[in-house]
Order: structure tokens, then sequence, then C-alpha cells
């Protein structure tokens, strides 16, 4: 099956990030979001994020129109029948996306794909939400979406060998994407290897034995990464990470999966990252 129209469920970070590259890509896409004043909120991320293109040069302005032209943002639901491909980039709450998939399974098309951006919750949960299991599928996007170049496509136990086709050609060759194929586990292939080192960062700090800013510049000085830990932390989101490592802890029982007291508590105090202005650091919002 051709993917040609897409949906996106939630215009956050990351939903509004994968609008960005399926329109990109010439696909028609659509976005729900839950109020008008977070609709405008994602409209907004959109043009910010499409407009940096233009900025350093990478796209032209009359493209930029275009691929803008091609993102729809709505309240209702019932617009996604039409929908080829959903992805789902909702909050990291299992209850939440059960939910979702609940209710997309009932009014997207038979033949559409549904699939989750869950960081880590395993996509047999999605599935077991809806009558088309065989249709349900992991595809995990990295943030920024359009300047990492993975996905990783997860198969349930239940997700059709066709399906997982599908949305691997389209990650790859549509969207240009690198893609890798991974099992059903909590954390997938990525997370399940960058969670524990984050986590190990926070207890770092939380034991008092460096600052922040010495956590940071070690692992960018020392081993070449772009970003420090607590600064990745609060680019991914606290509550993301959180939630992450819980569904890691539960599915492996492992401590260093455990989520650090002091993330917890941030996550209490609302300081989610960057998304609030305030998480390890400051921003500006
Ligand atoms: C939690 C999960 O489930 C999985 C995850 O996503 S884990 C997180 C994975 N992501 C990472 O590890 C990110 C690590 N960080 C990085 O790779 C880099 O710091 C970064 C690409 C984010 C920024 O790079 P930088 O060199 O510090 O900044 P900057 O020079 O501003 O950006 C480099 C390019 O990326 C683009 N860019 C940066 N952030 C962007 C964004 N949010 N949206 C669009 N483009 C962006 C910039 O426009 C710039 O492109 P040009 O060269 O064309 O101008
Ligand atoms: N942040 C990251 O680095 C990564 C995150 N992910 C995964 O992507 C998913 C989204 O994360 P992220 O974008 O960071 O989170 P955000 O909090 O930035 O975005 C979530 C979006 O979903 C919206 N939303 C909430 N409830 C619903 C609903 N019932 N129906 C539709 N939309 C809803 C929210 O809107 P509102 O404000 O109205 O609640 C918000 O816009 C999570 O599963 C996460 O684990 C995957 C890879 C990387």
């Amino acid at each position: 099956m051709a993917v040609e129209k897409v949906g996106v469920i939630g215009g956050g970070t990351m939903g509004a990030g994968i609008a960005e590259v399926c329109a990109k890509a010439g696909s028609d896409v659509l976005v729900k979001e839950t109020t008008e004043e977070f609709a405008a909120a994602a409209r907004e991320r959109l043009k910010k994020s499409i407009g940096r293109g233009v900025k350093s040069g990478k796209i032209t302005q009359e493209d930029a129109d275009a691929v803008l032209g091609r993102i729809r943002v709505t309240l209702d639901l019932n617009e996604f029948a039409d929908r080829d491909l959903v992805v789902e980039a909702a909050p990291e709450i299992e209850s939440l996306k059960a939910e979702i998939f609940s209710e997309l399974d009932k009014i997207v098309k038979p033949e559409g794909i549904l699939a989750t951006n869950t960081s880590s919750i395993p996509v047999i949960k999605m599935a077991q939400a809806t009558q088309r299991p065989g249709k349900v599928v992991g595809v995990h996007f990295f943030n920024p979406v359009p300047v990492m170049p993975l996905v990783e496509i997860i198969s349930a136990l239940t997700t059709d060998e066709a399906t997982a086709d599908t949305v691997f050609d389209y990650a790859k060759n549509t969207l240009g994407k690198t893609a890798v194929r991974a099992g059903d586990r909590a954390g997938f292939i990525v997370n399940a290897l960058l969670i524990p080192y984050l986590c190990s960062a926070v207890r770092m700090l939380e034991s008092g034995y460096a600052t922040k800013e010495d956590i940071d510049a070690a692992m960018k000085g020392g081993c070449g990464y772009p970003m420090g830990p607590l600064t990745l932390i609060d680019t991914v989101g606290l509550d993301i990470t959180l939630n992450a490592a819980q569904s890691l802890y539960d599915e492996f029982a492992e401590p260093h999966y455990a989520p650090p007291a002091l993330l917890r508590r941030m996550v209490d105090a609302g300081r989610l990252g960057r998304k609030t202005g305030e998480g390890f650091y400051s921003y500006s919002k």
C-alpha cells in the first residue's frame, strides 16, 4: 500500500517534527490537537521549525509555504478516516495511548496503518487496544525529528510483515531516514542503551559528585557527544525520560533502569526541560 495521506496524533515536540518531515516528503498531513490553544501552538511550532530551513538557505520561502500548505491541524479525530498511516505522538502514558488507539481503530479505514512513536512502551499494548493488531506497528523517530536520521521500526508479536515493510519503506525511501528494525521490548534499541546513561548522569549530579556543567562538558569533550546528558534530558523532556526509565524498569526490573529520585521530584515540580523553560538549566521561551 502506498502511503500518501498521513495523520499525526499530537502536535508537540515530536508530533510537529514528524508532520514536518512527512510534509517535506510530499505527503498530505493532518495533525490532531486537543484544544484550539494547543492547535495554535502546534501551528506556531511548525512555522518556526520550517522557517529555520529558510533562514539557513536549505529551503526557499516558496517551498516552505508549500510544505506548510500540506499540513492541517484539527481538533476532530473523525477527519482521520481516510489516512493511510497514522503516527501517534501523544504523551508517554500507556492508558492514554491505548484509548487513542481504540478511538482511531473505530475511525480510520480498515486498511489504514496505526503506528506509535512511543519511546519505550511495548507496541503490543497499543495493538491490543484495537481490532486490527496486524496493522499496528512502532515507528520511533528521534528528537529533533528534522535533524536526526534514525527511525526504529518495531514489530509487535501481532504485527503483519506487510505492515512493517510498508512503514520501513516509507521511512527509508520516502522520508530518506535510516531505518532499523527492532523487536517489541521496552526501550527498543536506542533507549535501552541511552536511558540508563541519562539516569546515571542524574544520579551523579544528585550525589554531589560533580556539577551539571562539568558532567555535560566532560561527556561532550571526552566522548564527542553533541550534547551533555543533562542538556539532552532537557531537550528530550524530563517527563519523557522519567516515563521511559519507568517502562524499562517495569520490563526488566534491573536497578540501572530505576528512575532517580531527583528526576521524579523535578517532574513533580513541573520542570520538564526546554518545553517548560526550566529543567536542569533555564531557557528563555
Ligand atoms: C527519547 C527518545 O525516545 C529518543 C530520542 O529522541 S533521544 C534524543 C536523540 N537526540 C540527540 O541525541 C540529539 C543530540 N544533539 C544533537 O545532535 C545536536 O546538538 C543538535 C542537532 C540537536 C543541534 O546541533 P548544534 O550543532 O548544537 O546546533 P545548531 O548548529 O543550531 O543545529 C545544527 C543544525 O540542525 C538544525 N536544527 C537544530 N535543532 C533543530 C530543530 N529543533 N528543528 C529543526 N532543525 C534543527 C539547525 O537548523 C542546524 O541546521 P543548519 O546547519 O542547516 O543551520
Ligand atoms: N521528546 C523526545 O525526545 C521523544 C519523545 N518520543 C515519544 O513521542 C511521544 C510524544 O512526546 P513529545 O512530543 O516529546 O511530547 P509533548 O508533550 O511535546 O507532546 C505531546 C502532544 O500530544 C498532545 N496530546 C495530549 N493528549 C492528547 C490526545 N488525547 N490526543 C491528541 N493529542 C494529545 C499534547 O497536547 P496538549 O498540550 O493539548 O496536552 C502535545 O501537543 C511520546 O510517546 C514520547 O515518548 C519519542 C522520541 C523522542
